[in-house]
């Protein structure tokens, strides 16, 4: 395995090479769009015929499959596989997620008295049914059970079920039944990829139709939310991982070093940079990978080094303080960790990033599996205009207003104004009617 890490000098690059570097996995889905679209159309017509032969071709399953939902055994059995240390840190981290999200709980309603006697509002509710996709793929994800499952749960939403891959023996992975468990969502299917987002979209077996699917996936999960968003909402865009560690002078190389393997080491799809504009800690983070990367399993360090070593990785040295603050902002990361003594010093300066964790002890790890904050966050640039996944994700406002007797006449004279202009002789009809006459029946 080659051990090369990129080093991208920016004060040596020009623009469209500067440019290069910004492009994610999840832009240039190439052809799985067009392979996606066939299998959505399998289980849009199939059911889950389609589904059980998914399951055996593209996820592997050589053994017994059985009912497509975990079942109550299931669940006993995977309490009794887990080990007690695993399910205290699932205890742990979904306290700290519930804790975190309770918090983003809006008000179920509120109203203004815009005019006197005219009233005007939100109202929050939650959505009626969710599918939540939990990737089973490169990795096993309870970490991304708890992240959907407990603002789902958080904000109300009566029909929430689990939507993930099924291992290759045919059932579902332990932790994340536990998961799934301990955040208080009962119902779990084996479907995975972008057989499972067409199975939320329309229905398919036992897996029922949902109004949205959230979560991350593999480019065949974004492929199938983008071919499908016009059936289902799909919500944040969460794909591959991706991630820019920031230093500063004050940081330490080795630490920079390991917490830019982090993101890296979720597959070869993902994007991960070092951006420091002090060279001595490029240099050192440089000199210390090989042998970081070398520490790890085989299969993780395959993945770092392609990705570190590739198109979408390495340490990015920036000209100045003021380009590297603009290299991030341009970049929009998912993960942004602040490795510097005085990390809040830069927080002001950050203003695209999906979450930005401040600090040496505030490694993405603990932002990924405990900390509270969601790990379920917009990749690909959309962190532009997108946040984390959050309650408001599970619920949504409508707009209440009350007008009484008092500034109805005001209000109706306005109103009636606009409707002539626009050309809606109906609207201003309604609004021209006495609407305190006694009714005539
Ligand atoms: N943005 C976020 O918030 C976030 C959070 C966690 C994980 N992630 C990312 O989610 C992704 C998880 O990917 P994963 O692969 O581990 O799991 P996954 O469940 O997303 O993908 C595996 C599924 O893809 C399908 N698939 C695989 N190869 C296929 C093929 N050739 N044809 C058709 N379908 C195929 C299979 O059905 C399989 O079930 C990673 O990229 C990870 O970085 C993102
Ligand atoms: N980094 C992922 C989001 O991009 C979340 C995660 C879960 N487990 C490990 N990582
Ligand atoms: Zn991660």
């Amino acid at each position: 395995m080659t051990l090369r890490v990129n080093l991208h000098e920016l004060g040596a690059m020009d623009g469209a090479a500067r440019a290069a570097l910004m492009l994610r996995a999840d832009q240039e889905l190439g052809d799985v769009l067009e392979r996606a679209a066939p299998i959505i159309e399998a289980v849009r017509t199939e059911g889950e015929a389609a589904l059980r032969r998914f399951a055996r071709d593209l996820d592997g399953v050589t053994g017994e499959l059985g009912a497509l939902e975990a079942t109550e055994e299931d669940f006993e059995v995977a309490y009794r596989a887990v080990e007690p240390e695993v399910i205290a840190a699932i205890r742990y981290a979904v306290a700290n997620i519930r804790r975190f999200h309770e918090k983003q709980l809006p008000e179920p309603m509120w109203l203004e008295e815009v005019r006197p006697g005219a009233f005007a509002g939100d109202r929050w509710t939650p959505i009626p049914s969710v599918a939540l996709y939990v990737p089973r793929g490169k990795g096993a994800f309870p970490s991304v059970t708890m992240m959907t499952s407990v603002p789902a749960m958080v904000a109300g939403v009566p029909e929430a079920c689990i939507l993930t891959p099924p291992t290759p023996q045919g059932g579902v992975d332990a932790a994340t039944l536990v998961a799934a468990r301990e955040a208080g969502v009962g119902r779990v299917f084996k479907a995975g990829g972008a057989q499972a987002v067409a199975a939320a979209a329309f229905g398919a077996g036992p897996i029922p139709k949902a109004a949205k699917i959230v979560g991350p996936g593999s480019p065949w999960v974004v492929a199938a939310k983008r071919l499908l968003a016009g059936r289902i909402d799909t919500g944040l865009p969460a794909g591959p991982s991706e991630s820019i560690v920031f230093a500063d002078e004050t940081a330490d190389p080795r630490l920079a070093a390991a917490d830019l393997m982090i993101e890296a080491e979720h597959g070869p799809d993902s994007s991960a940079y070092l951006v420091t504009h002090d060279r001595a800690v490029a240099e050192g983070a440089l000199a210390a990978l090989p042998g970081l990367i070398a520490a790890l399993p085989e299969q993780r360090a395959g993945f770092v080094s392609t990705v570190l070593g590739g198109p979408r990785g390495g340490v990015v040295l920036a000209a100045s303080l003021e380009d590297a603050y603009a290299f991030v902002n341009d970049y929009a990361p998912e993960h942004l960790e602040v490795l510097s003594d005085e990390p809040f010093a830069h927080l002001g300066r950050i203003v695209n990033a999906a979450e930005v964790l401040l600090g040496r002890r505030t490694p993405i790890t603990l932002g990924n599996f405990v900390l509270g904050p969601n790990c379920v966050l917009p990749t690909g640039g959309w962190a532009k205009s997108f946040g984390p996944l959050s309650v408001t994700d599970f619920m949504k406002r409508s707009s209440v207003g009350y007008v009484t007797a008092a500034a109805y006449p005001e209000m109706a004279r306005h109103a009636h104004a606009l409707a002539r202009y626009e050309g809606f002789a109906a609207h201003a009809a309604a609004v021209a009617m006495d609407r305190d006459r006694a009714p005539v029946r």
